[in-house]
């Protein structure tokens, strides 16, 4: 454990905290106005004020949640806790923020252990602080979740992460709100006890007037500005009335101070923070006013990274171990992506309803008999009708998807035709051409009937200059297809072949976004993410233990994946099972750090959800996965070939289906185009993640 005592700068250093001149704006207003502040060490500091008077921004500004903005005299102010211009303060500082900022799927004991082992506690130590603290608190069962506990039971527990260590220094945004009378007594007792001895201080905010009479310093806010700061007694004193009525007195003097303010800014045309900076100053303590304002991480009774990563692995491991659902999501999820894609995408079409009318008697031994004998029917459902215009009704109406027109003297007329070789003499046997009616707007019913009638006339042993597919048939007389790959002859490739590998990369890809961008997200915005890292514990160590844990998934993801795809579904697999693998990792991995770009940007889940869904289909059409690339204007492909997924599915179609392997330039591309986003995504992750840390 790291010897916090032994700090030079903090025994040397009397203040608790020091302000001066501070200013935050938020939206488009000043929600602290150049505060000044310095409270000594010892005792508790209230600061009591209306509802949106700035209380949590000034918490929030001393926890280096908010950061200064530039003052009237061009400058950032200073803030020092406990004489230190650091945010990341360790053990020294015990916070707890307005928000509830607990994990819900820990239980008690979990959360209070997660904070006690980030502060470098023992678990001896751990042990019996837990106790006290669920005694001192009236917590009840530490095994009990904390998303099964009351509003009220949930502050308890927040209150009973500020204090596990110990601190030197406690932060307080309203903790005993949601709590019962007896109870806020028993712990306003407990923090005048333990601030008592003068070397540990409170800083509490509160709204009651009664609890901040019990505090050693009180300061009275409003709008962003410290109107009053002293003893409760010396207030009193000063202003002779009960505290309330100081209170108002003050409102009412900065009131008519900041109308006159107001004026004297109109009278002048320039804005002038006079009256601002005379209420700002504090009567506990004068500060030296510096000009400069050195924000930086230092090493503050930090815990170490092994510690910080395995307390971060647990709370993450409970997590998905206490949210089987969300798991089965990421596990499931891929199974019936891939399943239903595999039954339902790219395969031959089958069961098309055919309408067939023939005005010429069928016989099995004439050629219309023996063409329609042939028709595979699982393909080809042939339905006839007597007339052409009960026909056209149910094909106009969508019931049917073609019509075939057979000719009176079909038979007759089609081998006269052949015989004479006047197959190019359309107008000497009008009866010799079935008459094929489809529906234009389907091509690939237009690619399937027409395909079966070839295959029907060429098993025929019919030439098949039939006139009715001219373009698709005199392609076939003019060429053969080549293979150079002798294993693929045999095998009859479908869409389904060329798609499966870009939805197994997207699906790989997108799920990992989703899963970081979400988890992180959700920390961001309860609030746990910053206490954590208020803790000590660094941006890289968060990221670690989420990749982490997130990468076991993905191999699991994967092992289902592939699974699915080459056991149940028989899908080919002529190249390398582990280079496949690979693929797949480095893929995941790619869409981690994506989703670790899109957690340190956005803040909210709504948000990270739209951007995930939004950056979904672009990338789903740009990568090649449902149309060749060779479909997309040129300026575009010379962009989208270098998409992350692009070349990872060009190359995972090449392993999986025609047996390539490291030694193909387009593998290699995938694997360095795979990595190099990769690694641009996670330096722009620390970078976004540091920034707005600092
Ligand atoms: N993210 C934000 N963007 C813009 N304005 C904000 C933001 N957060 C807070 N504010 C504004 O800053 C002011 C101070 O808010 P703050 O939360 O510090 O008040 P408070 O005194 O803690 O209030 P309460 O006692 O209700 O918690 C309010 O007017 C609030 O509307």
């Amino acid at each position: 454990m790291v010897d916090i005592i032994n700090d030079h700068d903090q025994l040397s250093n009397p203040y608790a905290i020091q302000l001066t001149d501070v200013t935050v704006h938020l939206g488009n207003k000043n929600v602290l106005r150049s505060v000044n502040l310095s409270i000594e060490q010892g005792g508790i500091f209230a600061l009591l004020g209306p509802s949106g008077c700035g209380k949590t921004s000034l918490i929030r500004t001393l926890v280096g949640r908010l950061h200064p903005t530039i003052n009237h005299d061009k400058s950032y102010g200073t803030i020092s806790i406990l004489g230190k211009h650091s945010y990341a303060f360790g053990q020294l500082v015990g916070f707890m923020p307005q928000e509830m900022a607990l994990h819900p799927t820990n239980t008690i004991n979990e959360e209070l252990f997660f904070y006690g082992r980030l502060a470098n506690m023992s678990s001896e130590k751990l042990q019996q602080r837990c106790e006290f603290l669920i005694n001192l608190l009236e917590l009840p069962n530490r095994e009990k979740l904390i998303r099964k506990l009351s509003g009220g039971q949930q502050r308890r527990v927040s209150f009973a992460i500020a204090l596990i260590h110990e601190p030197k220094l406690l932060i307080l945004d309203e903790p005993t709100v949601g709590v019962d009378p007896l109870l806020r007594r028993k712990i306003w007792k407990h923090l005048t006890e333990i601030t008592m001895s003068g070397d540990r201080t409170a800083i509490v905010t509160t709204h009651y007037i009664e609890e901040a009479r019990q505090a050693n310093i009180v300061s009275f806010m409003r709008h962003g500005q410290l109107l009053e700061t002293g003893r409760p007694n010396d207030l009193l004193l000063k202003y002779g009335q009960q505290v309330e009525d100081v209170f108002f007195e003050l409102c009412e003097k900065v009131h008519i101070l900041e109308i006159q303010n107001h004026e004297q800014e109109r009278k002048h045309h320039h804005k002038s923070l006079t009256v601002t900076n005379k209420l700002c100053q504090t009567t506990v303590s004068s500060s030296p006013k510096k000009k400069c304002c050195t924000f930086g991480l230092h090493s503050c009774a930090r815990p170490s990274f092994g510690r910080s990563l395995y307390a971060l692995l647990i709370k993450d491991v409970l997590k998905f171990q206490r949210n089987p659902f969300m798991l089965m999501i990421h596990l499931l999820v891929p199974i019936l992506q891939i399943a239903l894609f595999c039954l339902c995408v790219g395969r031959k079409l089958s069961d098309i309803q055919v309408g067939f009318i023939s005005r010429e008697v069928i016989r099995s031994s004439s050629t219309t008999g023996l063409i329609l004998d042939k028709i595979d029917k699982n393909v080809l459902n042939l339905i006839e009708y007597k007339s052409i215009s009960d026909a056209q009704y149910m094909f106009k109406s969508g019931y049917l998807s073609g019509i075939i027109d057979i000719g009176e003297n079909f038979s007759k007329e089609f081998l006269q035709k052949i015989e004479e070789c006047s197959l190019s003499d359309e107008n000497k046997y009008n009866d010799s051409q079935m008459l094929l009616y489809v529906d234009q707007t389907n091509r690939q019913m237009i690619y399937t009937i027409a395909e079966e009638f070839l295959r029907v006339f060429k098993s025929v042993d019919i030439d098949y200059h039939l006139g009715l597919w001219t373009s698709t048939s005199s392609d076939k007389t003019l060429f053969k297809l080549g293979q150079f790959e002798n294993n693929q002859s045999d095998f009859e490739y479908t869409f389904t072949h060329f798609m499966v590998p870009g939805i197994i990369l997207s699906v790989i890809f997108f799920l990992n976004v989703a899963l970081t961008a979400l988890s992180l997200v959700i920390e961001q915005s309860d609030g746990t993410q910053d206490r954590v890292w208020i803790t000590g514990v660094k941006s890289n160590e968060i990221i670690l233990s989420q990749l982490i844990i997130h990468s076991i998934i993905l191999i699991i993801q994967i092992t289902i994946i592939l699974f699915t795809t080459l056991v149940i579904f028989k899908f080919p697999l002529r190249g390398s099972l582990v280079l496949i693998s690979l693929l797949c990792i480095i893929q995941g991995f790619c869409g981690m750090t994506f989703g670790l770009v899109i957690s340190t940007i956005f803040t909210t889940e709504v948000n990270a959800h739209q951007v995930t869904m939004a950056a979904f289909y672009p990338v789903l059409l740009l990568s090649g996965i449902v149309w060749p690339l060779e479909g997309q204007p040129i300026w575009i492909r010379t962009i989208t070939k270098w998409l992350p997924m692009t070349k990872a599915i060009e190359a995972m179609r090449g392993i999986l289906l025609r047996e390539w392997n490291m030694n193909y330039l387009i593998v290699q591309q995938a694997f360095a185009v795979t990595f190099i986003w990769t690694m641009l995504f996670l330096i722009l992750t620390l970078v976004i993640f540091n920034y707005r840390r600092l």
